[in-house]
Parts: structure tokens; sequence; C-alpha cells
């Protein structure tokens, strides 16, 4: 049995979270302000620590510093309404066990407890200090996902992959990590991997002395040298050339590079943080990646999604960009009416935040001060313009390989082969279900018309493969 202190001036938050705290067996003490919270655990030391962000009084993550201060570590799982990326990186630094975001499901605080209690008196939490930042908007559970991530990743020196289509904001969060991170006073260099030509990209990355080669006639200090001290952003890392990644691999490792044309190694400390929008595991598995500099470069990995799977953020968003481009002339700022968030909210973001960010930008410079109506905005970027139907035609080609290398092996043992068809419809119709679904809120219906299948058989097909629809 443990002790737990769950602090909420909500009174049905903290009733369920005592019945929740109670059922397993724990002792439960409430209260409904920090001050209250800290004069009580200062009397009965808890174990565990449930803390709301917002408190009448002094918040939550001041408290968090007073606990300490007063009890010693304790895990303190912090909730908050309020799910940005600056109360998910101060709740991190202020040592905080886990970060809840409101409404939660108890499942999910069932979860998080249990596991609170079993570290309680094992945590070495080190309470820091909270850290200014700007730039990176979301309110949505996805987003606040990434925020989680980026809080709990910052801190360390691991090296993080940032996956997510064009435009979702890789580089922000790359440089959101770089800020919250001990490293924030040394430099970010970024590199886009794609822009660099590959007979340069090994110079330009590594450096080189004077006479390296043709043209060189003074030396250059390389990007992993200038990144000393600080953080290196590796975009569009897939794109390295094969014949350079063992030299990468080999700086990441030793700490050193070795400039073309020179025989001295140079000393050179940095993270890295890459980010792709392709397939790295499928790269691996045709020979273009080392698989090697992929688990050195993929420590931890943090998926943004499209702009389109978080359509709550679209107003957020829109609204933030807005406030930067305050018409000139008039000082006048500008307006969404409720059309024109329909209207952002319906279209595909194809070119995601970027789009978004140009479209807003170009609707207030027509609508000139005042009101954006959805007229104001520009076409939708299509996704042939952005060159996604020939990614698409490439991950075809992926998906095709893929496939053959699967029948090929299932070919290996006859008795897998004599079932290959049925296994391969196992195989490939539930994510194509799950998705057709998705699009159509659930409802079968017009799910199995899209998917030109009678509705009984897209219903019997989803019992089978175990997917629910409502
Ligand atoms: N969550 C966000 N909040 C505010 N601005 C954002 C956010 N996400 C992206 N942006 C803005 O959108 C633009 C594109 O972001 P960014 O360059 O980070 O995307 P990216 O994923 O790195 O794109 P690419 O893969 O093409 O390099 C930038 O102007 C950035 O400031």
């Amino acid at each position: 049995m443990s002790k737990l202190l769950i602090v909420d001036d909500e009174e049905s938050i903290c009733w369920g979270l005592s019945q929740l705290g109670e059922s397993h067996g724990h002792e439960v003490m409430m209260a409904s302000t920090a001050e209250q919270a800290l004069s009580l655990a200062e009397k009965d030391r808890p174990d565990v620590v449930v803390m709301d962000v917002r408190l009448p009084g002094m918040d939550g993550l001041t408290a968090m510093q007073g606990l300490y201060e007063r009890i010693g570590p304790v895990p303190v799982i912090v909730i908050t309404a309020y799910g940005d990326l600056q109360t998910a990186v101060e709740a991190v630094r202020n040592g905080a066990f886990d970060y809840i975001v409101k409404p939660f499901d108890l499942a999910q605080m069932e979860q998080v407890l249990e596991k609170a209690v079993k570290e309680a008196g094992r945590e070495e939490l080190q309470p820091g200090e909270p850290r200014q930042l700007e730039g990176l908007v979301g309110s949505t559970p996805e987003m606040q996902l990434v925020f989680k991530s980026i809080a709990l990743v910052a801190a360390s020196d691991a090296s993080v992959m940032l996956t997510g289509e064009s435009g979702t904001g890789k580089e922000v969060a790359a440089q959101a990590i770089h800020r919250f991170s001990d490293r924030a006073s040394g430099p970010f260099v970024a590199v886009n991997i794609a822009s660099l030509s590959e007979s340069l990209a090994e110079s330009e990355l590594f450096g080189h002395v004077p006479g390296a080669f043709t043209g060189a006639e003074s030396g250059r200090m390389g990007f992993l040298e200038q990144a000393n001290g600080g953080t290196l952003f590796l975009d569009e890392v897939a794109d390295i050339p094969l014949s350079i990644q063992i030299k990468l691999l080999r700086a990441l490792e030793e700490g050193e590079v070795l400039p073309v044309g020179s025989t001295q190694r140079v000393k050179t400390n940095f993270r890295v943080i890459t980010a792709s929008h392709r397939n790295l595991e499928s790269l691996i598995k045709r020979g273009k990646f080392r698989h090697d500099l992929y688990f050195r470069l993929c420590t931890f990995e943090i998926d943004i999604p499209p702009l389109r799977k978080r359509v709550g953020d679209i107003r957020l968003l829109a609204e933030f960009f807005l406030e930067r481009f305050v018409d000139r002339q008039t000082g006048m700022q500008h307006r969404l009416t409720a059309e024109t968030i329909t209207e952002l909210e319906r279209r595909p973001w194809y070119g995601n935040v970027r789009e978004l960010r140009n479209a807003i930008e170009h609707a207030a410079l027509r609508a000139r001060g005042g009101t954006i109506l959805p007229e104001d905005l520009p076409a939708p970027v299509s996704q042939s313009f952005l060159g996604l139907d020939e990614s698409q035609a490439g991950s075809d080609a992926e998906i095709n390989e893929l496939l053959k290398q699967w029948a090929e092996q299932q070919f290996l043992d006859p008795e897998s082969a004599a079932g290959i068809y049925e296994k391969l419809l196992t195989l490939v119709e539930p994510p194509v279900m799950e998705v057709a679904l998705e699009k159509f809120h659930g409802q079968c219906a017009p799910a199995a018309r899209c998917l030109g299948l009678h509705r009984t058989t897209l219903s019997k097909k989803l019992k089978q493969y175990d997917i629910e629809n409502s």
C-alpha cells in the first residue's frame, strides 16, 4: 500500500482519482490548493503526488519545487488542461514523473499511477530550472504527444530522429530540442543533405584543407565541426550518399572528423538530430542506408503527424500566424470569419503547416487589414505540385519490392506457400479497411462503397480482423 496525495481544485477529478487509488489499495490524501498540499505533505509524507498545474494561489509547477524542498524526491504526476510545449517542458524540467493532459481516461492514469508507485523511492528526481520558449503551436492530443517527447528527450544528449511529411515542423521541433537542452548556448547548425551535391557533400560536412581538390584554394570548416558544443540538424538524412555514411558513423562514434585532404583528425562534440520524410527502414532493406548508422541516429524517434490528422490545430496555427502579419500601414490586426475557419479546416494541406502559413500571409495581404474571408485565401496546393504523387510512385515501388521479398520468403517453406494468397489478404486488407473507416468516421456503409465491397462483406471482414467500427 502506498500513500497518494491528489492536488486538484476540481472536486470531480479528486473524487475520481481517489476512487482509483483506493481501488488499488492505496491510502489517499486530497488537497484543493498547492499551499494545503505542501502543509499536508510536510505532516504526512506521500509516496506519489498527482498535481494539477492550474490551482488557485500557487500553481502546481511552482509547488513541485516546494515539495522537493520539504520532503525530498517524490514522483509527481502532473495533470493539466493546457497541453502546450512550455508546460510539458517545465513539468519535465521540474522533475515530473509523468505528464498527463486533461481530459484523460482513467486507464491511462491507472497505468501511470502504478508505474509511479513502483518507482517511488527509487526515482532520482532532479528539479531543474524552467525555460522560456516560443514557436511550436498545437493543442491536439497528437501535438501534445510531440511536446511530451520533446520535453523528455531535450535534456539528454540522445540522437533524435524526427519523421513526418514536409512542412509538418520537423526543423522547428529540432530547434526546440536544442533550445531546451544544455547545449542551448552552443550553435544550432542546420544542414539540408538533399541540397548538397554528391561531390561536395563530403567536404561540406567534414571540411577540407587548402588544395584538397581543384578549386579549394583555402580550407573550410565542415558543418560537423561548426556544430561543436551545440546541435547538428541533418535534414533529409535519407539522401546522404552511401559512400559518406561510414565516415559520418565514425565521426559520431569517435567525436572526431577527418577533413578532406587532411591526415589530422579534429575533435568535435555535438548532438545530432536528423529528419526524414522517407521510410529509412525500407532503404536499409534495399541496401541504400546503413543499418548501423540508422541505429546510431535513431536513439529516440518523434513522429510529427500531418496537419490533416490534427485539424484541431488549424485555427490555433492560423491565429498564431495572423498575429505576425499585422497590417503595417494601418497597424490593424486581422480577424478570421467563421466561414474562413471552416474553409481552412476543410482543406487537405498537403504542404502542411508551411502551406497554411503561406496561405495566411497571402490572405492577410489581400484583405489589407480587417476581416479575412474565404476568397482571400489562395487555391490549395495540389499533391502533384508538391511532387507527392512522385513520392507516392516511389513508395509504391518500395511496397512492391517488400512484397516480393515477403513472397520469396514464404516460398522457402512449402507449408507457408500453400496458403500464401489468403495470408497476403490478411496482411494488406486490415490497414486499407482501417483507413477507409477512419475517413468515414467509422461508418461501414460509405467505407464499403468507397472500397467497392458489399457492406455485409466489409462487416464480415472487420469481424474477422477484429477491427472496431461504429
Ligand atoms: N507547430 C508549429 N507551430 C508554429 N509554426 C510551425 C509549426 N510547425 C511548423 N511551423 C512553421 O511551418 C514552416 C515549416 O516548418 P519546418 O521547416 O520546421 O517543417 P519541416 O517538417 O522541417 O519541413 P521540410 O521537411 O520540408 O524541411 C515553418 O515556417 C515553421 O515555422
